[in-house]
């Protein structure tokens, strides 16, 4: 019977730590807050290796503040979060900057340094992780990043003043790949784009998903972004995470807050434009003859 219960905890415990490193982030029971006002209380998330997860919520319910919360620029007053399996808060040690250097952050607006050029914003996290990089070399890494956004060649040497918004939105993701990241955190990142521009950006970030093999923490309040680029959700509300899973299972949920998100006029108005996208793509696919020629 002991041998019995043995192999049950041993399983147990292997089982666990695959589940764990299936995860990117771990958060459990954090609380921040600010004097008197409590943003966050008891909130858990999980983040999957490899997935774009969509951070939602009302305005101010503490997206940004849990974004900041992960990346170590707010104390939590309780909890605990792990970054690919290492604990994270209040840690300055080389374990926790190994961590720190496998993420990306493009925050709201972009955050460029204005009195550098493009080319100098991409290279400020190489200046401060790998000061021995020669300025050459360093270069030709901004160089490389800034093609990788969709930025032209030309875009290096301009002044933020100088970019259109989605442009300086392309400027701050070339600068959050600088690294080569396993994790991506981006914030409101199609904001203030046109349709258009937003649309062009989001299928960006997918292709990056995919080809860099990253995960993504994505805050947003756009719908579009929701429905084309996330594999799942997670909704902020009354100080947790009040639900995660894709956009059917949020659906299936009763909360007000997600019903009146996802099936007011704007969430129905994504899903249609989703469904009428996929209705063409596989029209082009079924016209698209097996070797590929047009
Ligand atoms: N440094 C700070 N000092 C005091 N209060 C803060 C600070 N940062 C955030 N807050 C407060 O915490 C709450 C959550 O802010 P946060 O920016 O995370 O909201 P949000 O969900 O990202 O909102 P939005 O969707 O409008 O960007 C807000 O009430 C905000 O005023």
């Amino acid at each position: 019977m002991a041998e019995q219960d043995d192999i049950t905890a041993e399983e147990a415990r292997v089982e666990s730590m695959m589940a764990q490193s299936d995860i990117a982030i771990s958060v459990r029971g954090i609380r921040n807050s600010f004097g008197d006002q409590v943003v966050h209380d008891g909130l858990d998330l999980d983040v999957r290796k490899g997935e774009i997860l969509g951070v939602v919520g009302g305005s101010g319910t503490g997206k940004s503040v849990l974004m900041r919360a992960i990346i170590g620029l707010q104390t939590p007053d309780e909890g605990e979060i792990h970054v690919f399996g290492e604990s994270m808060v209040g840690r300055l040690d080389d374990e926790a900057l190994a961590i720190r250097k496998r993420w990306g952050v493009l925050f709201q607006g972009g955050a460029l340094f204005s009195t550098l050029t493009v080319a100098e914003n991409v290279e400020v996290p190489i200046r401060e992780y790998y000061p021995n990089i020669g300025a050459e070399l360093r270069d030709e890494i901004a160089a490389y990043k800034i093609r990788m956004t969709g930025l032209p060649a030309e875009a290096g040497p301009k002044y933020p003043s100088e970019l259109s918004g989605g442009m300086k939105k392309r400027a701050g993701l070339a600068r959050a790949l600088a690294l080569d990241p396993d994790l991506l955190f981006l914030d409101e990142p199609t904001a203030g784009l046109d349709p258009i521009g937003a649309a062009a950006f989001d299928e960006q970030t997918r292709q990056l998903q995919q080809t860099l093999g990253l995960t993504v923490f994505l805050i947003t309040h756009d719908l579009d972004t929701l429905y084309s680029i996330c594999d799942r959700v997670a909704v902020l509300a009354d100080k947790k995470v009040i639900a995660v899973g894709t956009i059917e299972e949020l659906l299936a949920t009763d909360h007000p807050w997600i019903q009146e998100y996802f099936n007011g006029p704007r969430g129905r108005a994504a899903t249609a434009a989703v469904a009428r996208h996929h209705d063409r793509e596989q029209d082009r696919a079924a016209q698209t003859p097996p070797d590929g020629r047009q």
